[in-house]
């Protein structure tokens, strides 16, 4: 590829300016790091060159190591693919050079590029470039010398910060704090790098090794290790990379610099390997594939601009849905059907837009322009000029078709006609109108201002301009859009309908509720199913458990339970009595009075062989609540639902909080093994029922050895309607 390139140019001040060339970021690709090696060693040998400086091209210094040569890793199981960077090139070719290099940085420096700049000699930023060391978000840690660098740049306690959190600052930050030596504007960037680099070989400017400074460790940099240690081991106990960059940066403080360098390569290259890494490597780039929609991103259409759009229906889902799009810039008309509900909409839509200012995520003056952007409406009048309506209304058919009907009459004909629906098919909701190329499901999850997931679901009617349109506002509102297919439940909620369901079975097999719950956590899902249900309220489940009943019968599990809970005045988080307690200030317990209320479900159900509860592993039980999820998703994949398994993914890590360092719940399951699954399954069904019954896609993918993220074959019974 032409485009990837190093340029080489000595002007006739004797300064050898070298120019990394990867579009967009300048990622550091093996060619790359091949032709820097070349050029600085031919800038050394070269006696016309007095001095270097190092820039990236388009604006950017570097985004970073090329994540995919660690995919391609992955792939192949040969670490021997990540070259040797922090010695041969950070350390040999630029830190000890006999010439001079300095940092002309813009844009960004992140990973290795900020590594290459910490390298150099010296670094001259434009202002409010972005620096950071984001690698722990890759289950990897630096690894061409940053945790030994940044810390002898920036101190011990914000370099551990900054790698901890992998949140860059910006160059003005970094000046203050020394990681700059000097902020200048773009245009000047370059004349006053090459100065400073004739500067420092002439002896008016210092000439600095990072690696070999000692000053700004402190004295107290082994307690902020001790302290980041502590906390690490609460707060990301999945998370191997956490500790390992804090051994790594003590290992340096304790050894030198460059036993750091040398001890850092090797827990890099260990770290590369490991699942963490394979899974939020993976997660990096299956999310920046949900948008690219064939048919429709690669088309030649050009997005068009939703100024204005319509909210109907100020409830929970519509006013987060309009606090999304005000935040985004758009203007927003609520609708509601009378008075009282209309000013109940717009102040919690107001009441969302504050607390994000209280949380300081947003300015008090960002929150006015927000808050200016939205009017509240009884009628139509204002639906005149609309590019966009957002029905959120209660889930009820003739309502929603109604709804569209007069939508179709009032809005002007470009306009998008979307549905917030989680249950109803949208054919169905769109039936009595003409224009069905305007119809599509805008899904978003709650609270809808806060969730980052959009599933777009698209008809067999649904132009492709329109699901152009929709992609381009969850961009602008910042939600990860992932068009998906039209059937029960969507992509999120059909995977995950026998999230629930799974764990009751398990209880009324004699399993402990609260056990289930506290290793679903220590699987990594922020709650169990028991809690998810406490914390949807018992009405969701009543009324989704009916949707997915109806829809798929044959492999539904239904209890009392829920029903009994409601019975005995319970509704979960809402009224503070579920499965657990809830009280102000406190973290839920466990109830022990639910007891009784589960006992009276097990005898109705009578389910435990012999009336004994059935012994079940840890890891098992696990297992009964997850594999009948992969189970669902390979339905999903096989019915054409998504349009590939890794855009799945992605839905369940946002939509559901699936562990992003398990990769999503497609990749999480090739990694345990299609075999394992279809038999665990096909066990279970003989002694527990079909609720396990194995699909024909995963039996399949089991007995021929195919992946079941690997695309699907090329006649697949598609039911859903993409
Ligand atoms: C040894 C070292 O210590 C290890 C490393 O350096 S690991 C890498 C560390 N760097 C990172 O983690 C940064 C990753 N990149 C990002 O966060 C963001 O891409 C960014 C902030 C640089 C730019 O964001 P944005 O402008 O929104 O563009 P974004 O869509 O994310 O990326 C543009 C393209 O560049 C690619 N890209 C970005 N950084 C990349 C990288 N480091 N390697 C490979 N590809 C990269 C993206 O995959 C995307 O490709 P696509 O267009 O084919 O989908």
């Amino acid at each position: 590829m032409a485009s990837v390139k190093v340029d080489f140019e000595v002007g006739n001040d004797g300064v050898a300016v070298i120019t990394m060339c990867n579009p967009p970021v300048n990622a550091l690709a093996l060619p790359i790091i091949r032709a820097l090696k070349y050029k600085f060693d031919e800038a050394a040998r070269r006696n016309d060159v007095k001095a270097i400086v190092l820039t990236g091209k388009g604006g950017r210094f570097s985004g970073g190591f090329d994540i995919s040569v660690m995919q391609k890793v992955h792939q192949t199981g040969d670490i021997t693919l990540v070259p040797d960077v922090s010695v041969e090139l950070v350390v040999n070719s630029i830190e000890d050079s006999k010439k001079p290099i300095v940092a002309a940085v813009e844009g960004l420096a992140l990973g290795g590029g900020l590594e290459l700049a910490m390298g150099c000699h010296a670094r001259v930023a434009a202002p409010k470039a972005q620096l950071g060391l984001p690698e722990l978000t890759l289950g990897i840690i630096p690894g061409f010398g940053g945790t030994q660098r940044l810390p002898r740049l920036v101190g011990t306690t914000k370099a551990v910060e900054m790698m901890l959190t992998s949140k860059p600052i910006s160059s003005e930050e970094g000046q203050k704090l020394g990681l700059i030596d000097a902020i200048v504007s773009s245009e000047e960037l370059l004349k006053v790098s090459k100065l400073w680099a004739l500067e420092i070989a002439d002896k008016r400017k210092p000439w600095v090794r990072s690696l070999h400074r000692t000053d700004k460790l402190g004295s107290d940099a082994r307690e902020v290790l001790a302290t980041a240690r502590q906390r690490v081991k609460k707060t990301a106990p999945h998370l191997p990379q956490q500790q390992a960059c804090i051994d790594v940066i003590e290992h340096g403080i304790l050894h030198g610099g460059y036993s750091g360098v040398l001890k850092e390569a090797e827990v890099f290259k260990k770290l590369v390997l490991s699942e963490t890494a394979k899974g939020l490597i993976h997660v990096f780039f299956a999310q920046r594939t949900i948008s690219k929609v064939p048919g429709v991103t690669d088309i030649g259409l050009k997005p068009r601009n939703v100024r204005k759009a319509a909210v109907i229906g100020g409830g929970l889902m519509g006013s987060g849905i309009a606090t999304a799009l005000i935040l985004g810039n758009i203007r927003v008309i609520l609708k509601e059907v009378n008075s009282e509900y209309l000013q109940k909409g717009l102040k919690t839509i107001e009441a969302n837009v504050r607390s994000l200012v209280t949380r300081k995520k947003l300015t008090q003056q960002k929150a006015e322009g927000a808050l200016s952007l939205l009017k509240g409406v009884l009628d139509y009048t204002e639906f005149k000029d609309v590019d966009m309506v957002i029905e959120a209304v209660i889930e009820k058919i003739s309502l929603k078709q109604e709804i569209f009907s007069d939508l179709e009459k009032i809005c002007p004909p470009h306009c998008i006609l979307a549905s917030n629906t989680s249950t109803i098919d949208l054919d169905i909701i769109g039936e009595k109108i003409s224009s069905q190329d305007r119809v599509i499901g805008a899904h978003f999850f709650s609270p809808a201002h806060i969730m980052p997931l959009l599933e777009i679901v698209r008809t067999n009617k649904t132009s492709a301009q329109v699901i152009l349109d929709l992609i381009a506002v969850g961009k602008v509102i910042q939600k990860s859009p992932v068009v998906v297919g039209n059937c029960t439940g969507f992509a999120v909620n059909r995977t995950f309908f026998p999230y629930a369901q799974g764990a009751h079975l398990l209880v009324h097999l004699g399993v402990d509720a609260f056990r289930i719950d506290r290793l679903i956590t220590n699987f990594g899902l922020p709650m169990g199913p028991l809690q998810l249900q406490d914390l949807s309220g018992y009405g969701v489940s009543v009324a989704v458990g009916k949707e997915f009943a109806g829809a798929f019968p044959d492999r539904t599990f239904k209890s009392p339970l829920v029903d009994l809970l409601i019975k005995s005045g319970r509704n979960g988080k809402n009224n503070g009595k579920g499965y657990y307690i809830y009280e102000k200030g406190s973290k839920p317990k466990p109830d022990p009075s639910v007891l009784p209320i589960i006992e009276e479900s097990r005898r109705i159900c009578n389910l435990t062989p012999n009336g004994k509860a059935v012994s079940v592993s840890d890891q098992e039980i696990v297992e009964m609540v997850l594999f009948p999820i992969v189970n669902e998703a390979c339905r999903v994949l096989e019915e054409g639902v998504v349009i590939r398994a890794s855009d799945l993914d992605i839905a369940s890590v946002l939509g559901m909080s699936f562990p992003s360092y398990r990769g999503g719940i497609v990749f999480w399951a090739d990694l345990v093994g299609a075999k394992h699954i279809y038999n665990s399954l096909k066990k279970w069904t003989q002694l527990y029922g079909n609720f396990y019954k194995p699909s024909r896609y995963l039996e399949e993918r089991a007995t021929k050895g195919i992946p079941l993220s690997a695309p699907a074959s090329s006649n697949p019974t598609t039911k859903a309607r993409l």
